[in-house]
Protein backbone atom coordinates (compact mmCIF):
# COMPACT_ATOMS: atom_id res chain seq x y z
CA UNK A 1 0.00 0.00 0.00
CA UNK A 2 1.34 3.17 -1.12
CA UNK A 3 1.08 6.05 2.39
CA UNK A 4 0.42 9.27 1.28
CA UNK A 5 2.41 12.09 3.30
CA UNK A 6 0.08 13.22 4.68
CA UNK A 7 -0.22 10.42 7.12
CA UNK A 8 2.93 10.87 8.30
CA UNK A 9 4.78 8.31 6.12
CA UNK A 10 7.24 10.76 4.73
CA UNK A 11 8.42 11.94 8.07
CA UNK A 12 9.12 8.30 9.11
CA UNK A 13 10.87 7.49 6.03
CA UNK A 14 12.90 10.19 6.79
CA UNK A 15 13.79 9.33 10.37
CA UNK A 16 14.73 6.07 9.36
CA UNK A 17 16.36 6.98 6.48
CA UNK A 18 19.07 7.86 9.49
CA UNK A 19 18.85 4.32 10.82
CA UNK A 20 20.65 1.93 8.65
CA UNK A 21 24.15 2.56 9.07
CA UNK A 22 26.95 4.54 11.25
CA UNK A 23 30.37 4.99 11.17
CA UNK A 24 31.97 3.86 14.31
CA UNK A 25 35.57 3.87 14.51
CA UNK A 26 36.30 3.51 10.77
CA UNK A 27 34.24 0.91 10.74
CA UNK A 28 30.81 0.73 9.13
CA UNK A 29 28.48 -0.67 11.74
CA UNK A 30 24.86 -1.52 11.99
CA UNK A 31 22.67 0.51 14.24
CA UNK A 32 21.25 -2.38 17.21
CA UNK A 33 17.56 -1.69 15.45
CA UNK A 34 18.90 -2.76 12.05
CA UNK A 35 21.70 -5.22 13.03
CA UNK A 36 19.52 -7.21 15.28
CA UNK A 37 16.77 -8.71 13.23
CA UNK A 38 13.25 -7.23 14.62
CA UNK A 39 12.97 -11.29 15.19
CA UNK A 40 15.26 -10.94 17.89
CA UNK A 41 14.39 -7.98 19.60
CA UNK A 42 11.03 -9.22 20.04
CA UNK A 43 11.99 -12.92 21.16
CA UNK A 44 10.52 -13.18 24.29
CA UNK A 45 13.28 -13.21 27.07
CA UNK A 46 14.28 -13.52 30.72
CA UNK A 47 12.26 -10.35 31.95
CA UNK A 48 14.16 -8.57 34.41
CA UNK A 49 12.37 -5.58 35.25
CA UNK A 50 8.44 -5.85 35.59
CA UNK A 51 6.69 -2.13 36.21
CA UNK A 52 3.30 -2.80 37.17
CA UNK A 53 1.00 0.47 37.09
CA UNK A 54 3.98 2.68 38.71
CA UNK A 55 3.15 6.02 39.49
CA UNK A 56 5.70 8.35 40.91
CA UNK A 57 4.61 11.63 42.73
CA UNK A 58 6.98 14.28 44.54
CA UNK A 59 4.69 15.36 47.00
CA UNK A 60 1.32 16.92 45.42
CA UNK A 61 2.80 16.74 41.91
CA UNK A 62 2.22 13.44 40.21
CA UNK A 63 5.54 12.90 37.69
CA UNK A 64 4.33 10.09 36.09
CA UNK A 65 1.11 7.34 36.38
CA UNK A 66 -0.06 3.70 35.50
CA UNK A 67 3.38 2.59 33.36
CA UNK A 68 2.76 -0.74 32.96
CA UNK A 69 6.85 -2.15 31.13
CA UNK A 70 8.76 -5.09 31.08
CA UNK A 71 12.64 -4.96 30.87
CA UNK A 72 14.41 -7.97 29.04
CA UNK A 73 17.51 -9.26 30.19
CA UNK A 74 21.24 -8.21 27.75
CA UNK A 75 18.89 -5.68 25.57
CA UNK A 76 19.24 -2.64 25.83
CA UNK A 77 16.18 -0.50 26.86
CA UNK A 78 15.57 3.04 25.82
CA UNK A 79 12.79 5.67 27.29
CA UNK A 80 12.43 8.55 24.98
CA UNK A 81 9.82 11.51 25.32
CA UNK A 82 9.36 14.83 25.57
CA UNK A 83 11.00 16.88 28.65
CA UNK A 84 9.25 16.87 31.68
CA UNK A 85 7.26 13.25 30.89
CA UNK A 86 8.85 11.67 33.68
CA UNK A 87 11.86 9.07 31.87
CA UNK A 88 14.38 10.20 34.81
CA UNK A 89 11.46 9.79 36.96
CA UNK A 90 10.74 6.45 35.94
CA UNK A 91 14.54 5.27 35.38
CA UNK A 92 15.46 6.13 39.03
CA UNK A 93 12.43 4.28 40.44
CA UNK A 94 13.90 0.85 39.11
CA UNK A 95 16.79 1.28 41.85
CA UNK A 96 15.10 3.70 44.55
CA UNK A 97 17.34 6.28 43.57
CA UNK A 98 14.36 8.84 44.25
CA UNK A 99 13.59 7.12 47.87
CA UNK A 100 15.78 10.52 49.66
CA UNK A 101 13.89 12.89 47.55
CA UNK A 102 11.59 15.11 49.77
CA UNK A 103 7.64 13.67 49.10
CA UNK A 104 8.27 10.89 47.11
CA UNK A 105 6.30 8.42 46.81
CA UNK A 106 5.52 5.35 44.50
CA UNK A 107 2.15 3.69 43.90
CA UNK A 108 2.24 -0.08 41.79
CA UNK A 109 5.22 -2.19 41.71
CA UNK A 110 8.02 -2.40 40.43
CA UNK A 111 9.35 -6.01 40.18
CA UNK A 112 13.29 -7.01 39.86
CA UNK A 113 13.36 -10.71 39.13
CA UNK A 114 10.19 -11.51 40.68
CA UNK A 115 10.95 -9.59 43.56
CA UNK A 116 8.99 -6.25 44.69
CA UNK A 117 12.55 -3.84 44.97
CA UNK A 118 10.38 -1.70 47.30
CA UNK A 119 8.98 -4.77 49.47
CA UNK A 120 9.63 -4.50 53.27
CA UNK A 121 13.31 -5.37 54.43
CA UNK A 122 14.60 -4.69 50.88
CA UNK A 123 17.88 -3.80 51.41
CA UNK A 124 18.27 -0.87 49.25
CA UNK A 125 22.38 -0.86 49.22
CA UNK A 126 21.76 -3.93 47.66
CA UNK A 127 19.39 -2.89 45.22
CA UNK A 128 21.81 -0.58 44.46
CA UNK A 129 24.73 -3.12 44.17
CA UNK A 130 22.77 -4.56 41.41
CA UNK A 131 21.44 -2.19 39.49
CA UNK A 132 23.97 0.54 38.52
CA UNK A 133 23.45 4.02 37.57
CA UNK A 134 25.48 6.44 35.56
CA UNK A 135 24.22 10.14 35.52
CA UNK A 136 24.09 12.76 32.86
CA UNK A 137 27.20 14.74 34.16
CA UNK A 138 30.25 12.49 34.55
CA UNK A 139 30.71 12.68 38.15
CA UNK A 140 34.15 11.09 39.29
CA UNK A 141 35.13 11.20 42.30
CA UNK A 142 38.33 13.52 43.34
CA UNK A 143 40.81 10.73 43.03
CA UNK A 144 42.93 9.04 41.38
CA UNK A 145 41.43 7.05 38.45
CA UNK A 146 42.42 3.39 39.80
CA UNK A 147 40.91 4.85 43.26
CA UNK A 148 37.43 5.71 41.53
CA UNK A 149 37.08 2.13 40.20
CA UNK A 150 38.05 0.62 43.31
CA UNK A 151 35.96 2.64 45.47
CA UNK A 152 32.78 0.63 45.37
CA UNK A 153 34.76 -2.83 46.11
CA UNK A 154 36.49 -1.71 48.80
CA UNK A 155 32.88 -0.17 50.37
CA UNK A 156 31.78 -3.45 49.87
CA UNK A 157 35.24 -5.35 51.56
CA UNK A 158 36.41 -6.57 47.94
CA UNK A 159 39.86 -6.53 48.69
CA UNK A 160 41.12 -9.73 47.36
CA UNK A 161 42.08 -9.24 43.41
CA UNK A 162 41.46 -5.71 43.62
CA UNK A 163 44.04 -4.81 41.15
CA UNK A 164 43.00 -7.57 38.72
CA UNK A 165 39.27 -6.29 39.18
CA UNK A 166 40.15 -2.41 38.21
CA UNK A 167 41.97 -3.95 35.28
CA UNK A 168 38.63 -5.64 34.28
CA UNK A 169 36.37 -2.98 34.62
CA UNK A 170 38.71 -0.43 32.73
CA UNK A 171 38.69 -2.61 30.16
CA UNK A 172 34.63 -3.19 30.35
CA UNK A 173 34.59 0.43 29.95
CA UNK A 174 36.76 0.32 26.65
CA UNK A 175 39.17 2.79 29.18
CA UNK A 176 41.82 0.91 30.03
CA UNK A 177 44.43 1.23 27.05
CA UNK A 178 44.15 4.95 27.92
CA UNK A 179 45.02 5.33 31.58
CA UNK A 180 46.93 1.90 32.13
CA UNK A 181 49.90 4.02 32.62
CA UNK A 182 48.86 6.46 34.72
CA UNK A 183 46.16 5.07 36.63
CA UNK A 184 47.25 7.28 39.90
CA UNK A 185 46.50 10.16 38.07
CA UNK A 186 43.77 12.24 39.34
CA UNK A 187 40.14 11.35 37.57
CA UNK A 188 39.90 14.83 36.68
CA UNK A 189 42.46 15.13 34.54
CA UNK A 190 40.51 13.07 32.20
CA UNK A 191 38.55 13.92 29.04
CA UNK A 192 34.77 14.45 29.79
CA UNK A 193 33.86 11.33 27.65
CA UNK A 194 37.18 9.47 29.54
CA UNK A 195 35.26 10.78 32.99
CA UNK A 196 32.29 8.92 31.78
CA UNK A 197 33.27 5.76 30.33
CA UNK A 198 35.48 5.65 34.12
CA UNK A 199 31.80 6.16 35.70
CA UNK A 200 31.04 2.96 33.90
CA UNK A 201 33.89 1.31 34.76
CA UNK A 202 33.08 2.64 38.60
CA UNK A 203 29.78 1.22 38.03
CA UNK A 204 30.84 -2.27 36.94
CA UNK A 205 33.51 -2.94 39.10
CA UNK A 206 31.05 -4.38 41.55
CA UNK A 207 29.73 -6.78 38.79
CA UNK A 208 26.00 -5.55 38.83
CA UNK A 209 23.17 -7.37 37.07
CA UNK A 210 21.80 -4.23 35.86
CA UNK A 211 23.08 -0.58 34.39
CA UNK A 212 20.58 2.37 34.58
CA UNK A 213 22.19 5.12 32.47
CA UNK A 214 20.22 8.62 32.28
CA UNK A 215 21.56 10.48 29.34
CA UNK A 216 25.58 9.65 29.36
CA UNK A 217 26.53 11.19 26.51
CA UNK A 218 24.40 14.08 26.81
CA UNK A 219 27.16 16.41 27.93
CA UNK A 220 30.20 14.91 25.49
CA UNK A 221 30.73 15.72 22.12
CA UNK A 222 30.14 13.05 18.74
CA UNK A 223 33.10 11.38 18.99
CA UNK A 224 33.11 10.67 22.47
CA UNK A 225 28.78 10.18 22.26
CA UNK A 226 29.62 7.46 19.89
CA UNK A 227 32.59 5.87 21.97
CA UNK A 228 30.14 5.55 24.54
CA UNK A 229 27.27 4.22 22.08
CA UNK A 230 29.84 1.71 20.75
CA UNK A 231 30.57 0.48 24.48
CA UNK A 232 26.49 -0.19 25.10
CA UNK A 233 26.65 -2.84 22.30
CA UNK A 234 29.37 -4.57 23.99
CA UNK A 235 28.20 -4.29 27.52
CA UNK A 236 24.86 -5.67 26.56
CA UNK A 237 26.31 -8.89 25.96
CA UNK A 238 26.60 -9.11 30.25
CA UNK A 239 24.71 -6.37 31.43
CA UNK A 240 20.79 -5.41 31.01
CA UNK A 241 20.79 -1.75 30.37
CA UNK A 242 18.16 1.08 30.69
CA UNK A 243 19.12 4.17 28.72
CA UNK A 244 17.12 7.38 28.91
CA UNK A 245 18.02 9.78 26.05
CA UNK A 246 17.14 13.02 24.44
CA UNK A 247 18.22 11.96 21.44
CA UNK A 248 16.36 9.79 19.06
CA UNK A 249 19.11 8.84 16.99
CA UNK A 250 20.96 7.57 19.71
CA UNK A 251 18.45 5.26 20.39
CA UNK A 252 17.55 4.12 17.14
CA UNK A 253 21.56 3.12 17.16
CA UNK A 254 22.08 1.08 20.58
CA UNK A 255 18.26 0.52 21.68
CA UNK A 256 16.80 -3.16 20.62
CA UNK A 257 13.64 -1.76 22.45
CA UNK A 258 12.02 1.86 22.82
CA UNK A 259 9.58 2.73 25.34
CA UNK A 260 7.79 6.62 24.49
CA UNK A 261 6.52 8.26 27.18
CA UNK A 262 4.50 11.51 27.01
CA UNK A 263 2.65 14.29 29.15
CA UNK A 264 -1.27 14.09 29.53
CA UNK A 265 -2.35 17.02 30.38
CA UNK A 266 -5.57 17.65 31.84
CA UNK A 267 -5.87 21.36 32.84
CA UNK A 268 -3.56 22.07 34.71
CA UNK A 269 -2.28 18.89 35.49
CA UNK A 270 0.73 17.03 33.31
CA UNK A 271 1.44 13.56 34.17
CA UNK A 272 4.14 11.28 32.40
CA UNK A 273 2.60 8.03 30.72
CA UNK A 274 3.80 5.56 28.94
CA UNK A 275 1.92 5.78 25.16
CA UNK A 276 4.01 2.67 23.41
CA UNK A 277 6.42 0.71 24.04
CA UNK A 278 7.94 -1.93 21.34
CA UNK A 279 11.18 -3.09 19.00
CA UNK A 280 13.06 0.37 18.15
CA UNK A 281 12.38 -1.43 14.73
CA UNK A 282 8.68 -0.86 15.25
CA UNK A 283 8.63 2.15 17.47
CA UNK A 284 10.88 3.95 14.48
CA UNK A 285 9.49 2.90 11.03
CA UNK A 286 5.79 1.67 12.49
CA UNK A 287 4.52 2.98 15.35
CA UNK A 288 0.88 2.06 16.74
CA UNK A 289 0.20 5.65 18.31
CA UNK A 290 -0.15 8.79 16.40
CA UNK A 291 1.73 10.33 19.50
CA UNK A 292 4.30 8.32 19.10
CA UNK A 293 4.69 8.90 15.25
CA UNK A 294 4.37 12.52 15.61
CA UNK A 295 7.21 12.57 18.40
CA UNK A 296 9.45 10.25 16.74
CA UNK A 297 9.38 12.62 13.32
CA UNK A 298 10.32 15.61 15.24
CA UNK A 299 6.67 16.55 14.75
CA UNK A 300 6.26 17.40 18.78
CA UNK A 301 8.70 17.25 21.38
N1 LIG B 1 13.09 15.92 42.85
C1 LIG B 1 11.95 16.39 42.33
N2 LIG B 1 11.10 17.11 43.09
C2 LIG B 1 9.94 17.57 42.57
N3 LIG B 1 9.53 17.36 41.30
C3 LIG B 1 10.35 16.66 40.51
C4 LIG B 1 11.60 16.12 40.98
N4 LIG B 1 12.19 15.46 39.96
C5 LIG B 1 11.35 15.57 38.92
N5 LIG B 1 10.25 16.29 39.24
C6 LIG B 1 9.12 16.62 38.36
O1 LIG B 1 8.63 15.41 37.82
C7 LIG B 1 8.31 15.58 36.44
C8 LIG B 1 9.11 14.59 35.62
O2 LIG B 1 10.49 14.94 35.70
P1 LIG B 1 11.62 14.04 35.06
O3 LIG B 1 12.92 14.73 35.33
O4 LIG B 1 11.46 12.66 35.51
O5 LIG B 1 11.25 14.13 33.50
P2 LIG B 1 12.18 13.85 32.24
O6 LIG B 1 11.29 13.32 31.17
O7 LIG B 1 13.34 13.02 32.62
O8 LIG B 1 12.63 15.33 31.89
P3 LIG B 1 13.90 15.87 31.06
O9 LIG B 1 13.84 15.19 29.73
O10 LIG B 1 13.66 17.33 30.97
O11 LIG B 1 15.12 15.50 31.86
C9 LIG B 1 8.61 17.04 36.10
O12 LIG B 1 7.42 17.78 36.22
C10 LIG B 1 9.60 17.44 37.17
O13 LIG B 1 9.50 18.81 37.46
Amino acid sequence: MTRSSTDGSADLEAVTAVLPRIRIGGERRAPAAAAASPSVAAVPREVVFQARGVGVSYGEKRAIAGVDLDIPRNLVTAIIGPSGCGKSTFLRSLNRMNDTVPGFRLDGQVLYHGHDVYGPGVDRVEVRRRIGMVFQKPNPFPKSIYDNVAWAPRNLGLREGLDARVERALRGAALWDEVKDRLKDSALGLSGGQQQRLCIARAIAIEPDVLLLDEPASALDPIATLAIEELMHTLKQRYTIVIVTHNMQQAARVADRTAFFSLDVSGSDRVGTLVEYDTTEMIFTRPADTRTRDYVTGRFG
